[in-house]
């Protein structure tokens, strides 16, 4: 035994050695930057392969409620992560300039073209790049410009209401009503970005298989995410990634080929540069018009590759997501029939009062949409009850730490809040945080109120209530297409119930959740039957 040199004894008890280094390996986790002190689940605070197989079952929102409701505002979620429920800790996390930056979580989702990544608004984790991006693109997306997008978004609304009618109003035919729904949202992103759709309206079907591509990529990004690094095993393998830039593979991805496919339509080669010019505006501006305007304004940062990430990102981030939360406001408002028959009382009586411009198809305009109280309220609860995003938004505390809702977190820890846990806040939403009523976003809940004072402590209440709505995230990285989304919901929903009476095929039966990043709504079949349009008083007179 003497002179038996370390590495001897290394080798000799390896078993015994692999046992210490890896206890302490779950030692070191458990302890990370003294999060010890939080609770959660004793094998989070080990490993992070806990939160992975968690969002692997694909209800990982459930998870977080309970375990917030059992051991309060702050749960640890994995060696180096914690999720706070504090609505105070929104502020600290995503406010302006409090310097958290996205996590590693967001890389995975970066798409992939030609081997390269594609860093974009939403998967960048760089605030330098993503402060002079978003500055470059923010005015195509303002309140303003919403009314340029407006046509394409009838354009494919028309399209949409005649294939329902053929395809299943007048069949009888049972519909996928969430399916049904992405055809939708996936075309009308296609028509607002390039003045196309994609066609699946047209065809009804998932062409070139884009959408079962972007949601096998969001199920794969749930849980990789969680352990980031993984991703370098699978997608952004270095050597996958290195045979497709020789193009020995094709690692493209669909959604990325459709957009050079429209951008070699649109541009020409300018001769004097590698670069590109617009050559074919299109008569109406859409977003590649002005992703292209932006590089002419911006040369010195603005390149081909961004504005085609650009578009690349509008199908990623704006169509799974608006059509989920279309498919909320239907689902809710079948399931509750005092809802449906109040809103639909809405509709008809404005309808008889004139309200609405067009009576031949039914198409509601964004300005009229705005003057239908009971629709926003219904709007604003589906966001509530089921916000799309289904995980924290996670964050990385600056390197000086930072005092998240009373709790001192140390530089380099991963927090977030989830909209699921949020929006269930009862001292905020009331105690009936699990119902579906629109009511709650009505002052005096949808009673009348005479008193200025109640008038005023009611407008209080909704404003502390959206105030700490995280639907579309906060700060600098909110949603740039919250206007667009909600031009098309506000658009279709009315438009819809004007033209159809919506059924559920089976009304006993509930919808089932799956949460891979964005919460999926599977098993939503409806029935449509056509709906006279009603119309106004006056042109039944005459
Ligand atoms: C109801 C529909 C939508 C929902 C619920 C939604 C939700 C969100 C959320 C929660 C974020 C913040 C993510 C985070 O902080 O981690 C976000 C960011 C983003 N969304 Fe949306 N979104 C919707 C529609 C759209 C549309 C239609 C587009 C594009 C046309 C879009 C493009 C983006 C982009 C580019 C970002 C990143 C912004 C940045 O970091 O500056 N979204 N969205």
């Amino acid at each position: 035994m003497a002179g038996e040199s370390f590495t001897d004894v290394l080798i000799r008890h390896w078993p015994t050695a692999l046992l210490v280094i890896f206890v302490s390996y779950l030692l070191k986790n458990r302890f990370n930057r003294g999060l010890n002190k939080y609770p959660g689940p004793l094998f989070a605070s080990l490993t992070d392969w806990w939160r992975f197989w968690d969002v692997y079952r694909r209800r990982p929102e459930v998870t977080h409620i309970k375990l917030h409701a059992k051991h309060g505002d702050v749960v640890r979620l994995g060696p180096n992560a914690l999720s706070f429920a504090n609505p105070k800790a929104l502020k600290t996390i995503y406010g302006l300039n409090k310097g958290f930056i996205k996590s590693e979580f967001y890389p995975v989702q970066q798409s992939v073209a030609k081997g390269q990544r594609l860093p974009s608004l939403f998967s960048t984790t760089s605030e330098r790049s993503h402060s002079q991006l978003r500055r470059c693109v923010n005015s195509a997306f303002s309140m303003s410009t919403l009314i340029q997008y407006e046509p394409f978004v009838d354009s494919t609304t028309e399209l949409f209401l005649s294939q329902t009618e053929k395809i299943y109003a007048d069949s009888g035919h049972g519909c996928n009503f969430s399916r049904w729904l992405q055809f939708y949202a996936f075309d009308v992103i296609g028509e607002i970005t390039y003045s196309k759709r994609h066609g699946f309206l047209e065809e009804n079907r998932d062409i070139d298989g884009i959408i079962d591509y972007i949601a096998g990529l969001f199920d794969y990004v749930g849980p990789i995410g969680q352990i980031p690094i993984l991703d370098l095993l699978f997608l952004k393998n270095p050597l996958y990634l290195l045979a497709s830039t020789y193009g020995l593979i094709d690692a493209t991805f669909p959604v990325a080929r459709f957009a050079q496919d429209r951008m070699r339509e649109r541009l020409r080669k300018d001769p004097s540069s590698t670069e590109t010019t617009a050559s074919f505006p299109p008569t109406q501006p859409d977003l590649l018009s002005k992703f292209i305007q932006a590089k002419t304004n911006h040369p010195e940062f603005m390149t081909d590759t961004l504005v085609t990430t650009m578009a690349v990102s509008m199908a990623f981030a704006g169509s799974e997501t608006t059509a989920i939360s279309l498919s909320a406001v239907f689902y809710y408002l079948l399931k509750n029939p005092r809802c449906m028959q109040i809103l639909l009382n809405e509709l008809d009586t404005n309808a008889r009062n004139g309200h609405f411009k067009d009576n031949k198809y039914g198409v509601v305009t964004y300005a009229e949409s705005q003057g239908l109280p009971y629709l926003d309220a219904c709007v604003k609860e589906s966001f509530r009850l089921h916000p799309a995003a289904g995980l924290p938004l996670e964050r990385v505390v600056p390197p000086q730490g930072a005092d998240i809702a009373g709790e001192f977190v140390k530089g380099g820890t991963i927090v977030g809040c989830s909209a699921w846990v949020i929006h269930r806040r009862k001292e905020i939403f009331g105690e009936d945080v699990e119902v579906f009523r629109p009511e709650r976003w009505l002052v005096g809940q949808g009673k009348y109120v005479e008193d200025d004072k109640e008038r005023e402590m009611e407008e209080k209440r909704i404003k502390e209530m959206v105030g700490v709505m995280l639907h579309f995230g906060m700060g600098s990285r909110t949603c740039i297409g919250k206007n667009i989304s909600l031009l098309e919901i506000y658009k279709l929903v009315p438009t819809f119930l004007r033209r159809f009476e919506v059924q559920l095929e089976s009304p006993d039966l509930e919808w089932k959740l799956h949460n891979a990043w964005f919460i999926r709504q599977l098993g939503f079949r409806t029935t449509f039957q056509k709906r006279d349009l009603v119309q106004p008083i006056s042109k039944q007179l005459s």
